[in-house]
C-alpha cells in the first residue's frame, strides 16, 4: 500500500466530480493508435473473447492493421485543440464548473478518460494529493453498458486498491431517462430546428436516433444497454410529440465479426436513400461530446450511403458538446448526486483564494496596500 500525502488537522473536506468519457488517441498516427486501441481493446469489459485467443487475433492481426487506418480517419476530423472528444470534454469542465458557480457551491471539477489521458489514475492522485475526501464519478455515458460504464469504474476502483486512505465515492450509474438529459436533448434539436427547418414528416422525413453499438450477446447476457437506448429515444420523440413513423432507433459503429444490436445505421441509411427519402436528421443521443463515432461515421461516411443510395437533404445534429444545455444538465444531474455532501464548503475557501489572487494582481499593478 502506497504512503498517504502528509495529513495536516483542520484540512477542509473538499468534494470533487470527476467526469470520464472513453478516450481517444494522444495523436492522430499509426503509433498513438496502436498504444490507444491496444489499451482499449484488451479491456475484457470491452471484447469477451477468452483471453489467450483474444491476445493472438489483437496482436497478431489487429494492431497491425486498424492503427494506420485508424490514424487516417482521426485525421480528418483532428482540430486545433487536438482530438474533439477531448476538446469538447475540457469545455464540458468549464460548463460544469460554472454551473456549480451560478450555484455558489465550491466543488471541482476535472476530466478524466477510460483509455489514454488524462488517465482515471492520474487524476484521483491529483484529488488524493490536494485532500479531496469526496469524489463523485460522473461518467459521460448517459445508457450503462458494461462496455463503458462499468469498465470506467474499474478503473476507479484499480486506482484504489494499493490507496491506504480511500476518499468517499459516488458513482452515477446512468440517466438515460432522466427528465434533465431529456429535455437538454429535445430542446437542442428544437433549436436547430428553429435555424434549419423542422422535417416534413408528412411527406416521409425521418429523425434517426444513432446509438453506439455493442454485440447482441451482450444483451441476452443481461446488459441494459439496449432498453436504456430505446427509452431514451421514446422519451426524446415524446417530448418533441413525434409519432413512431417520425423516427428510427439504430446502432452504429460494429466491430468485429459478431453480430451487434441492430438495426444497423449504415444499412438503414441506405435502404433510406433506396426509397427516395427526401430528408434525414440523424442525432446521436448516446454520444456526449461529438468525436470520430459521429463526425467520421455519421456526418461523413453516413451522409454517402444515404446520399449515393438516393436520399435527398442530410442533416447531421451535432451533440450536446459544451452548449448551455449540457452545462445545465450535467448540474442538475451532478447536483442531485452531491446531495448531503458539503459543497458549500470549498466555495468560501475558493472565493477567498480568488480575491486574495486578485489583490496581488492589483497590487502588482501598482494598487497601494490599504490594511
Ligand atoms: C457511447 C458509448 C460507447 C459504447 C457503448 C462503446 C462500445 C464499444 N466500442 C468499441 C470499439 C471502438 N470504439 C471506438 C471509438 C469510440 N467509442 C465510443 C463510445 C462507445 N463505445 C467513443 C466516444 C469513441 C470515439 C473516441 C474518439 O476518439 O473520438 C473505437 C476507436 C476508433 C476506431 O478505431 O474505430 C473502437 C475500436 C467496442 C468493441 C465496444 C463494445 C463492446
Ligand atoms: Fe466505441
Ligand atoms: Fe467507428
Amino acid at each position: 500500500m502506497r504512503k498517504e500525502p502528509p495529513f495536516k488537522h483542520g484540512t477542509p473536506q473538499k468534494t470533487a466530480v470527476v467526469l470520464i468519457n472513453l478516450g481517444t488517441p494522444d495523436n492522430p498516427d499509426t503509433p498513438s493508435l496502436r498504444r490507444y486501441l491496444g489499451q482499449f481493446l484488451s479491456d475484457p469489459r470491452v471484447v469477451e473473447i477468452p483471453r489467450l485467443i483474444w491476445w493472438l487475433i489483437l496482436n497478431l492481426i489487429i494492431l497491425r492493421i486498424r492503427p494506420k487506418k485508424s490514424a487516417a480517419k482521426y485525421r480528418t476530423i483532428w482540430t486545433e485543440e487536438g482530438s474533439p472528444l477531448l476538446a469538447i470534454g475540457k469545455r464540458q469542465v468549464a460548463a460544469l464548473e460554472a454551473g456549480f458557480k451560478a450555484r455558489r457551491w465550491g466543488v471541482r471539477v476535472e476530466l478524466a478518460m477510460r483509455y489514454g489521458n488524462p488517465s482515471v489514475a492520474s487524476v484521483m492522485d491529483k484529488l488524493r494529493q490536494e485532500a479531496y475526501d469526496r469524489v463523485l464519478i460522473l461518467p459521460l455515458y448517459p445508457q450503462y453498458a458494461a462496455a463503458t460504464t462499468a469498465s470506467s469504474f474499474d478503473a476507479v476502483f484499480d486506482w484504489a486498491k494499493p490507496v491506504r486512505n480511500v476518499p468517499e465515492l459516488r458513482l452515477i450509474k446512468h440517466y438515460h431517462d432522466h427528465p434533465a438529459y431529456i429535455h437538454a436533448l429535445a430542446e437542442h434539436v428544437r433549436r436547430q430546428w428553429r435555424k434549419i427547418g423542422t422535417p416534413d414528416f408528412a411527406r416521409g422525413d425521418i429523425l434517426l436516433m444513432s446509438f453506439h453499438g455493442v454485440p447482441e450477446k451482450t444483451l441476452l447476457d443481461g446488459d441494459p444497454y439496449h432498453c436504456e437506448c430505446h427509452k431514451t429515444a421514446r422519451l426524446v420523440a415524446e417530448e418533441l410529440g413525434l409519432e413512431k413513423a417520425h423516427y428510427r432507433v439504430t446502432f452504429q459503429s460494429r466491430f468485429g465479426k459478431a453480430k451487434w444490436l441492430g438495426p444497423y445505421t449504415d444499412k438503414t441509411l441506405q435502404s433510406l436513400g433506396q426509397l427516395g427519402t427526401k430528408r434525414i436528421d440523424v442525432m446521436c443521443p448516446g454520444f456526449m461530446a461529438d468525436c470520430l463515432e459521429t463526425l467520421e461515421e455519421i456526418n461523413d461516411e453516413g451522409r454517402e450511403t444515404f446520399q449515393h443510395a438516393g436520399g435527398g437533404e442530410f442533416n447531421y445534429l451535432p451533440c450536446l458538446n459544451d452548449s448551455e444545455l449540457s452545462g445545465a444538465m450535467l448540474t442538475e444531474i451532478a447536483g442531485q448526486h452531491l446531495q448531503g455532501w458539503p459543497v458549500d464548503l470549498g466555495y468560501e475557501e475558493s472565493a477567498a483564494a480568488e480575491l486574495s489572487a486578485s489583490r496581488a494582481r492589483a497590487l502588482e499593478m501598482g494598487a497601494k496596500e490599504i490594511s
